[in-house]
């Protein structure tokens, strides 16, 4: 599917029915049909997923086509009437969206495990119930967390860099130094499944100690690695590795500033794959430039994408990934199917495999 970027979208109407000798639709399939559910996704989703909605012969849905987000005008258009929605976390689901959609509108399901796109206060007001991913990008998000975490640590871009271009002259003493995990103590801000998956990777590396903040001690999660509950402020100062996991919401919004930056270590390394929106990039930026932390390693930001002109891509110790903590194939079919079974759950009125509580 090289092609679908440079493809015009279109626009797919799928269901799966009987044929008359002509090659259409029956006329009482053509009426059974039209009293399906309406359901339309906001993007192409990978294969598993889109499966499930075909077969499951319980909904008519539309497709937005493309790899690239449906346009805000024509997603108000689209949305218009429709029972369910299956979205992506670039759909912002406001007021002037559910508006749009009108009363129809039952179910939400985002193929995503952050919820920060969609305003729960709006969604519950109209009763709507929504779907997401947890548990299923696990794995993923805590590979990429230790692969950024160690690429960020032992300078990999910048030493590829100076591979490639003539920088490597001899072997040097302290050339590309970096900090090593060894007897070093890792801190997770906000334990939840993926700070533990984080900790069980990287405790082979001997890590010394695991220490944890969050809005309370999370004692059994904790156990499974090892993990002391420390205030903020002590997880700032003991931490060589400080690896942000919490989700964004207002409480956490740039929680992450200067305020933090300046009880960390000057050797530590700042981690975050979770939410741009947690960090003040100024501050991290300031941080950075003048050697209060080490380095940092980023697979979200803000704005998504982040500008190429950005301060932050000027800094060698700065390592910035386009939001891929949860790509690995499996995981992405992983993701779709379980967004389109909880739609087609929740369109059923039953309880769907994971869903939010409002
Ligand atoms: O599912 C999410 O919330 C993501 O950020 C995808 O990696």
């Amino acid at each position: 599917m090289w092609c679908s970027r440079m493809a015009l979208p279109r626009l797919q109407r799928i269901a799966v029915a009987p044929l008359n000798a002509a090659g259409g639709l029956t006329s009482k399939v053509q009426r059974e049909m039209s009293t399906l559910p309406r359901v339309y996704v906001t993007r192409q989703i990978p294969p598993e997923g889109l499966k499930i909605l075909k077969d499951s012969g319980q909904v008519q849905f539309e497709l937005w086509d493309s790899d690239d987000p449906v346009p805000r005008k024509e997603l108000l258009q689209k949305v218009k009437g429709v029972d369910g929605l299956l979205c992506v976390l670039t759909e912002k689901i406001d007021a002037e969206l559910l508006d749009a959609a009108g009363p129809n509108l039952k179910v939400l399901s985002t193929m995503s495990v952050g919820f920060d796109h969609l305003s729960l206060e709006e969604l519950k007001k109209r009763g709507i119930r929504v779907g997401y991913t947890p548990d299923v990008l696990t794995d993923a998000v805590a590979e990429l967390t230790v692969a950024l975490l160690l690429t960020t640590s032992r300078r990999l871009i910048e030493a590829t860099h100076e591979a490639k271009t003539g920088g490597w002259g001899t072997w040097r003493t302290l050339w590309l130094c970096g900090h090593e995990l060894a007897n070093s103590t890792v801190g997770i801000f906000g334990l939840g499944r993926i700070g533990v998956a984080i900790a069980e990777r990287l405790a082979p590396f001997k890590v010394k100690k695991f220490i944890y903040t969050d809005m309370a001690p999370r004692p059994e999660l904790a156990s499974a690695i090892n993990a002391e509950f420390v205030s903020f402020d002590e997880l700032a100062k003991q931490s060589d590795f400080l690896a942000v996991c919490c989700a964004l919401t207002p409480e956490t919004k740039e929680i992450c500033n200067k305020n933090l930056f300046s009880k960390m270590k000057n050797t530590s390394i700042f981690i975050n794959t979770s939410r741009g929106g947690v960090v003040n990039q100024e501050d991290l930026y300031e941080a950075l430039s003048t050697g209060q932390i080490a380095g940092a390693g980023l697979d979200v930001t803000v704005p998504e994408p982040l500008p190429t002109s950005h301060p932050l891509f000027t800094l060698k110790n700065c390592v910035i990934l386009p939001h891929i903590a949860s790509a690995s194939y499996t995981t992405r079919n992983a993701m779709s199917s379980l967004a389109a079974n909880n739609l087609l759950l929740g369109l059923r009125g039953q309880p769907m495999i994971k869903e939010l509580k409002l």
